[in-house]
């Protein structure tokens, strides 16, 4: 991705946000730019009074008639202190409500993403991008605020007063300091952005990898794979603490050269005033207030010039949040007023699509209608969850036409479709929460409704027996149920909405036969009501009243033209 593309993704995310967080902060924002500009004043203000009283003290004899004035400078002093303190956590509490601001915007993204964001980034991968850019966009927002505003406003009113009360020159050759050590920063950054970019690509990589390693645990142990997830780990983490360390030693190098620019700054300035204080024209007292002045600069522009160094980090770290933030989003439609279907008929016809990879399905025909499930059977690779995903607008057919009851499912808004489907996955996902809540997923309780679901899925004797029934928690991804209950309870999940249409994924595959048979006569009675699109690879869970659609591997083919088999299932 080149330069101007990358600064262009970023500015939708941070754009997007810092309206919120405007809309949202704005009279603290305001309140933080008035006491900076009040803390900045103060401290031109503090040296200004001390030089003018040191020049007075030879004048007015008695060291009683000045000491209102040294009160006020002291009063200065404490002033400047506890605004540019107050600064710090005003912005701080602001920075806090821009992290909120970032992690919700960001939560709403994701769940837009389409089914392909998840398979290409994982959990572990998605949070750390979300942390890292949250964290990067609250420093930027905390370095403008207690950084570049302040030390802009500073080094301003310090020029001001450097120029009108010392020389005109000593203000060009500040400018001249603060115009360099910016520029050295600038040029130090952009040598030492690549080994940044390497270190955050590396850690990324390393969070995605831990996040596999974790999801698949169990299966790794079993293989003793624990020597290559080190060695892997290991690897990556070098390379993330090698990048840091070469990208220190660069730094260090860059310090050197600053060091030596403020010695040259001061000597020359010292070179250039003291001829003017042999021959009266300065004061002790301007002398006191340029090296304080000078003194105080000088923390601004390291302060400007180390926060120029921030912004690199955060920006890099922005980056993959960033790239998350524009992956692309389910495509809507043209809106079809709330759709409810009424027969529940699904038609597919002539139903293409082709992965990256050009694997499939391509032809693909058949209806799907009450009365009895529909399965969709077919040899390993032959396109049944693809179907599933189609029918579920996972995905979007690259040519053909998937109607339910007449209308194109692309014209159809998905919270629609959403509201009127419900899907029971192979791999059911259960939270560590209670039973009651695995099944409502934050819909509202109807207990009737709840207890006919239970019933259907065939689970009422088994919740009823448990200690804490509903409320039972089912342990991390459902670990505490067995794999049989867990399908039950997705059952359940699925039928406690009264869908119009309920896709079963191999659904019942984890179960012993009789029970996969009891659900399925079970659920072949609901399917008067609901239509059924069921996926098996177990044949003898088929009646004579249900139809079978039978995909074979030429529909994956994008080449070939074969129909997809329709029949009816005889025994
Ligand atoms: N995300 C993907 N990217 C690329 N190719 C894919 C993807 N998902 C599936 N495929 C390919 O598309 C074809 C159909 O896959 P699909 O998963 O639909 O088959 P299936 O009949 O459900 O298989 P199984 O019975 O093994 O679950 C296969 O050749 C598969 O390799």
């Amino acid at each position: 991705m080149n330069q101007s593309r990358q600064t262009v993704a970023f500015i939708a995310p941070i754009s997007e946000i810092l309206r919120a967080y405007w809309a949202s902060d704005r009279w603290t924002l305001m309140v933080v730019a008035a006491v900076v500009f009040l803390s900045s004043a103060s401290s031109v203000a503090a040296p200004y009074l001390f030089s003018r009283l040191v020049d007075s003290l030879p004048h007015v004899g008695a060291v009683s008639a000045l000491i209102w004035g040294f009160v006020t400078y002291a009063v200065l002093l404490g002033v400047s202190s506890a605004l540019q303190h107050m600064v710090q956590y005003l912005s701080f509490m602001s920075a806090e409500n821009l992290g909120f601001i970032t992690s919700t915007r960001f939560f709403e993204r994701l769940l837009k993403k389409t089914a392909l964001f998840f398979i290409e980034n994982n959990p572990a991968e998605i949070q750390a991008a979300g942390e890292k850019g949250r964290d990067a966009l609250t420093i930027l927002v905390q370095l403008a605020l207690i950084v570049f505003i302040p030390g802009v406003t500073q080094i301003l009113l310090s020029l001001i007063t450097l120029g009108a009360l010392i020389k005109i020159e000593v203000v060009a050759i500040v400018i001249a300091y603060g115009a360099g050590s910016i520029a050295l920063t600038i040029l130090a950054n952009r040598r030492t952005r690549a080994l940044l970019d390497a270190a955050v690509a590396a850690g990324q990589e390393n969070a995605r990898f831990v996040g596999n390693a974790m999801n698949a645990m169990e299966t790794l142990r079993y293989f003793s794979s624990h020597g290559w997830l080190s060695g892997r780990f290991n690897t990556k983490a070098k390379e993330v603490r090698d990048n840091w360390r070469a990208y220190a030693l660069r730094r260090v190098a860059y310090v050197a050269i600053l060091g030596l620019g403020l010695t040259i700054q001061f000597a020359v300035t010292f070179l250039l005033l003291l001829p003017r204080y042999a021959t009266g024209e300065l004061t002790i007292g301007g002398i006191v207030l340029f090296n304080t002045l000078l003194l105080q600069l000088n923390m601004p522009f390291e302060m400007i010039a180390h926060a120029i160094d921030d912004v690199a980090r955060s920006r890099a770290s922005l980056a993959p949040l960033a790239a998350m933030w524009d992956a692309p989003e389910e495509r809507q439609g043209a809106h079809a007023p709330t759709f409810v279907p009424s027969e529940g008929r699904m038609d597919f016809e002539d139903v293409a699509y082709a992965y990256d990879n050009a694997r499939g399905v391509n032809s693909v025909n058949f209806t799907a209608q009450r009365g009895g499930i529909t399965f969709i059977v077919g040899e390993t690779g032959s396109g049944k969850s693809t179907v599933f995903k189609l029918a579920l607008k996972s995905i979007e057919p690259n040519s053909g036409q998937i109607r339910v009851d007449g209308v194109n499912l692309a014209c159809i808004e998905r919270a629609d479709w959403y509201s009127a489907v419900a899907v029971v996955p192979q791999d059911v996902v259960l939270l560590n929460e209670s039973l009651a809540d695995n099944i409502l997923l934050g819909r509202p309780r109807d207990e009737t409704r709840l207890r006919s679901a239970i019933e259907k899925a065939a689970i009422l004797s088994f919740i009823e027996a448990l200690p804490d029934g509903l409320e039972t928690k089912v342990g991390e991804r459902g670990l505490k149920l067995s794999g049989g209950e867990r399908q039950r309870v997705a059952i359940a999940r699925a039928l406690y909405g009264n869908p119009a249409i309920l896709f079963l994924d191999e659904a019942s595959s984890a179960l012993d036969e009789a029970t996969e048979r009891d659900i399925m006569e079970h659920i072949r009675m609901l399917s008067t009501a609901v239509t059924v699109l069921a996926i098996t690879h177990r044949r003898t869970v088929i009646a004579d009243t249900d139809t079978v659609i039978e995909l074979d591997r030429k529909t994956t083919d994008p080449q070939a033209n074969s129909k997809t088999q329709r029949k009816t299932f005889v025994p």
